[in-house]
């Protein structure tokens, strides 16, 4: 089989920067052979009992690539998540599956690699930036063995002409070409070295020359000797012979499986010979497909075509093959990476990608400019008379409340563009959903740490609360608390609830009983008991109280020198004293 142009330029690049590492078959580690059965598969849907899968048996061995074909609904990627132990909710399955003899179930995720359709980037990355977070999700090393798999994948597939550019996104920043983004998929896949490869339509949108460069990259994989699965909708007739295996699905049926070649053949007997210079796999698909308005002739045929299969020596091989399967040696399981790691590649990506997207920074910290002149002009210099205490009182619940509302909410708008890549690599078992939790808290620690104390310093002087050194980096301090409660309480809504909406009508009546008990609206010593619980639950009852305290400590000093006017103190005293009462025993 021939390299195409494009593969062999690339890899020669590669293998000029890093030598023999870029040897086509070489250059990944060895692998342990699997070979991967699965024995009369039957599926349905639990509700409405459609039959999806009926009775399928096939098997795939270390070094080949096959091929799963069939027309649009004829049940292939049901059967690939059947192999993969994924995405069955709501489905009845029977039949076994076997990794050289072992039923693994989930376990098959620690020895397998899953290249799936769509592909998910963090864009603002380059090739090599996230390979190299790939890389500690994945492999579980030093530093040195991380960097050395960096390099090969790269050889291996060709990406060292593209390692410095931005990966780039659908509709945003144009990075590299979607022929690259296929090999990239592929490229952190085989980072972790799988034994199995596990392929969704890899050649789906690209061009006939891509695609050709894409399946020649899964068939040099194979050669290697791991196992290569993959789905694929209608091959030209090139890409169709570098199979080294093809089974053909009909109905939820096996129709064929054996060597592309043989395929042909098996067809030419059922009556079905493919013409010269005409795609044998369109002709397969084609006599396989179920027609609007002829079903009942089709799945005829289709019945036809699967009971000549099993009755031929193809079928008969299989047969043989599924019943001499026999417990081999149990594959070894790829090693998870240490929490930290987690944490510190989850962290490095984060902070990348905040830093070259500034434009939700600036936003936030323009609103948040904006919010301390508004909050500095409506609470403009508060003198210190009773109406003065509440407006102050006032402006200090604003400033949490502001900080509060302005972090959940922003959260909860801009995490969920996280949350398809993130779910993808959490059911890839890369990590977990604490070390996501903590890398998203820290990541998000500059951006609202900065904004907060923007607002804070803006309107700090504006509307005159007590400013010496001390009590601003008290304030100072309070804010980042308030902020940071806010973050993390809106990072954990946003992973627990199941939708944005969701998230969102559940924040809303949160914050409102969080802020009701925070002290300005209510006593909270004389809230009834079964509420008065929620204020310890409240930031806003803390991050009042302790602003309050900060802002109050001073002017109640005996020896105070703000108070010149005897009879202005004692008014002062004795609004003071009420706002005691009213908030919490603990302002002095
Ligand atoms: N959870 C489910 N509940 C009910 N029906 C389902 C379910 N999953 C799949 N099906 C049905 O099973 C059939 C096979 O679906 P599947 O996605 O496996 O086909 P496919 O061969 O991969 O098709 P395509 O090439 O269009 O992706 C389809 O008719 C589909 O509607």
């Amino acid at each position: 089989m021939e390299m195409t142009t494009e593969t062999c330029s690339l890899l020669s690049a590669g293998q000029s920067e890093y030598g023999a590492a870029a040897s086509m078959t070489s250059a990944l580690d060895p692998v342990d052979p699997v070979t991967i059965s699965w024995h009369s598969i039957s599926i349905c849907a639990a509700k409405s009992k459609k039959q999806i899968l009926d009775n399928v048996s096939g098997i795939a061995r270390p070094g080949q690539l096959l091929a799963l074909m069939g027309a649009s609904g004829a049940g292939k990627t049901t059967l690939l998540n059947m192999l993969l132990s994924r995405n069955l909710k709501g489905l009845e399955t029977n039949g076994s599956v076997k990794v050289n003899g072992h039923e693994l179930g989930r376990g098959i995720t620690a020895i397998s690699g899953y290249a799936q359709q769509d592909e998910l980037f963090v864009g603002t990355l380059t090739v090599k930036e996230y390979l190299n977070v790939q890389a500690k999700l994945r492999v579980n090393g030093d530093a040195e063995k991380r960097r050395r798999r960096v390099a090969n994948v790269m050889a291996q597939l060709g990406l060292y002409k593209c390692q410095n550019t931005r990966i780039g996104s659908i509709g945003g920043q144009k990075g590299i070409s979607g022929g690259e983004m296929r090999r990239l998929t592929f490229a952190c896949e085989l980072l972790s070295n799988p034994s199995v490869l596990f392929c969704d339509e890899p050649t789906t949108g690209l061009d006939s020359f891509m695609a050709e460069s894409v399946v020649q990259v899964l068939s040099n994989l194979a050669k290697s000797g791991r196992t290569v699965i993959c789905t694929i909708h209608q091959p030209s007739s090139q890409l169709y012979l570098m199979f080294d295996r093809v089974m053909f699905m009909a109905g939820g049926k096996t129709a064929f499986l054996g060597a592309p070649r043989e395929a042909i053949q098996f067809f030419e007997d059922a009556g079905f010979a493919c013409p010269r210079n005409f795609n044998p796999a369109d002709l397969i698909i084609h006599t396989l497909a179920v027609m609007p308005n002829e079903e009942e002739k089709c799945q005829q045929r289709i019945e036809v075509i699967c009971a000549k299969f099993d009755n031929s020596s193809y079928g008969r091989t299989l047969q043989f093959a599924l019943e001499k399967t026999e417990e081999g040696r149990k594959p070894s399981e790829r090693k998870k990476t240490g929490v930290l790691t987690q944490i510190s590649a989850l962290l490095e990506r984060a902070m990348i990608d905040t830093w070259r997207n500034p434009s939700l920074t600036r936003a936030k910290i323009i609103q948040k400019t904006i919010m301390g002149v508004f909050i500095g002009l409506l609470y403009l210099q508060s003198p210190l008379t009773s109406i003065g205490i509440s407006n102050l009182n006032g402006a200090l619940f604003y400033l949490v409340c502001e900080l509060t509302y302005s972090t959940i909410f922003g959260i909860l708008n801009f995490l969920p563009t996280d949350f398809p890549l993130v779910s993808r690599e959490y059911h890839d078992g890369l990590y977990s959903v604490f070390s996501y939790y903590v890398a998203r808290c820290l990541s998000y620690l500059p951006l609202f740490t900065a904004d907060g104390l923007v607002m804070l310093l803006v309107s700090y002087w504006l509307v005159g609360f007590s400013n010496s050194l001390t009590q601003v980096l008290f304030a100072c301090l309070i804010a980042f608390l308030i902020e940071q409660s806010s973050s993390a309480c809106g990072i954990m809504l946003s992973c627990v609830a199941p939708s944005l909406p969701i998230a969102m009508s559940t924040a809303g009546p949160m914050l409102t009983l969080l802020s009701l008990t925070g002290g300005l609206y209510a006593n909270v010593g004389a809230l009834p008991t079964y509420i008065s619980w929620i204020q310890y639950l409240s930031w806003f009852r803390y991050g009042f109280e302790a602003f309050a305290i900060n802002q109050w400590s001073s002017v109640n000093e005996p020896n105070s020198t703000i108070w010149t006017d005897e009879e202005k103190k004692s008014e002062f005293k004795g609004a003071l004293a009420s706002f005691n009462d009213w908030v919490s025993p603990r302002i002095p």
